[in-house]
């Protein structure tokens, strides 16, 4: 398997992920001309030269080598809420409190806000389930952070992820059925494909401003509060492991966490490094055997793996590739690889809990409000 930028003959492939990946996969959706929209600004953005990150959009496939087939997506937006605002309900704790009576009740309330401006944006994560197999959602995940390690130009300090909510397998969602009851008669397929087309402007017309305790919503609704869908849940932990953190924004329709992290505390990102490439046999004292990802050093013609067969002298930073490897991530002699290893003790360890909010799959999903 191999990853590459999207080129305009993935588009029938990128159609089905798109209908295949259901409602509340709001980065891809299933419109012939957004996708090929799309995949053009993807091509401008990875063929652009890049001092500041702007509007660059990164898509990136994976495809079986053997067969040809579309076997998932990546993507990376350089930088998200620049053009059109990110909307996210602030998650809070309000506590109400007479004195002269000598109550006092504590509340937890959604605010709609625009936190996030500017921040490059990971999004469009997604594995074929008849593709499914052993590191292949670990590569799609991590080789955005490689390439972040090789470019950091291209993008902002802060990056976030927009974790996909909870609905089910007909696409409705408890969060927005409860919206939609109060507030915006529509279905959710339709709002995420409005918002998917880039059709916001009904956000600051249609949906509510003012703080929305939690309290009145259905227990359906307040459930899933913060809480990924089933299928979410392992592109969640590869975030965590990376350092990633939920701060307590909400998506607006599906009430998915957001998550974020520093780039420049990113495990992948600290962990990836430069070499330059020896190919053929490599010799005795070379390091071996460790799977990593490994990608060329270029940005348009962009080509990353997973192997076993790098030998690694650090000394010399120098890496040793089989010919035909070589090949396929279209490298000459001495040009320069980054590697990634793939080992575990890279997940850094876990950030102060009274920075973050509490959000392991099982543990946010048993107390959804807790700060
Ligand atoms: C996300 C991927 C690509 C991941 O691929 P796989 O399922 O093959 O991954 P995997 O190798 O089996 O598991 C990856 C890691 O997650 C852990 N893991 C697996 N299942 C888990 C679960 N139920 N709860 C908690 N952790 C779990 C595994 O132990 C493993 O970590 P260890 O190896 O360390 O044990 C796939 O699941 C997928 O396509 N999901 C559906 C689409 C989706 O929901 N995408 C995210 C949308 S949200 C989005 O796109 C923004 C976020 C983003 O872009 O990253």
């Amino acid at each position: 398997m191999i990853i590459r930028p999207v080129a305009p003959s993935d588009l029938e492939g990128l159609y089905q992920i798109a209908e295949e990946s259901g409602p509340g996969f709001t980065s891809l959706m299933p419109d012939r001309d957004a996708l090929a929209r799309k995949v053009e600004h993807a091509r401008a953005s990875f063929s652009r030269p890049v001092g500041l990150p702007s509007d660059e959009h990164y898509l990136f496939v994976l495809e079986d080598t053997e067969t040809g087939a579309l076997m998932g997506t990546t993507g990376i937006d350089a930088v998200a809420g620049q053009v059109r605002p990110l909307y996210h309900f602030r998650h809070s704790r309000q506590l109400h409190h007479s004195h002269f009576l000598g109550l006092r009740r504590q509340f937890h309330t959604l605010t709609r806000c625009n936190h996030y401006r500017g921040c490059t944006e990971i999004c469009s994560l997604y594995l074929r389930p008849a593709f499914r197999r052993a590191n292949a959602g670990k590569l799609l995940s991590k080789v955005r952070f490689l390439f972040m390690a090789q470019y950091p130009e291209r993008f902002t300090p802060t990056v976030i992820a927009e974790m996909r909510g909870v609905s089910d397998h007909l696409g409705r969602s408890p969060f927005w059925n409860w919206l939609r009851r109060h507030f915006v008669d529509l279905e959710f397929a339709s709002v995420t494909q409005l918002v998917g087309a880039g059709h916001t402007e009904f956000i600051e017309e249609l949906m509510p401003a003012g703080p929305l305790y939690t309290h009145l919503m259905d227990d359906a609704a307040r459930a899933v509060i913060g809480q990924v869908h089933p299928d979410t849940r392992p592109a969640l932990a590869m975030l965590e492991k990376e350092g990633f953190r939920h701060r307590g924004f909400v998506d607006l329709f599906d009430a998915g966490p957001t998550v974020e992290c520093p780039l420049k505390d990113i495990a992948s990102v600290r962990a990836a490094r430069p070499y330059q490439l020896m190919t053929g046999t490599a010799r005795p004292e070379h390091r071996s055997g460790q799977p990593v990802i490994i990608a060329n050093g270029r940005t348009e013609g962009f080509r990353a793996t997973i192997t076993d067969q790098c030998r690694v002298c650090p000394e010399e930073h120098t890496v040793t590739v089989p010919d035909a490897l070589a090949r396929r991530l279209d490298l000459s002699e001495q040009a320069e690889v980054w590697l990634l290893p793939l080992t575990p003790d890279q997940a850094r360890r876990p950030q102060p809990a009274t920075q973050s909010h509490s959000l392991s799959a099982e543990g946010y999903g048993a107390r959804p409000y807790a700060l």
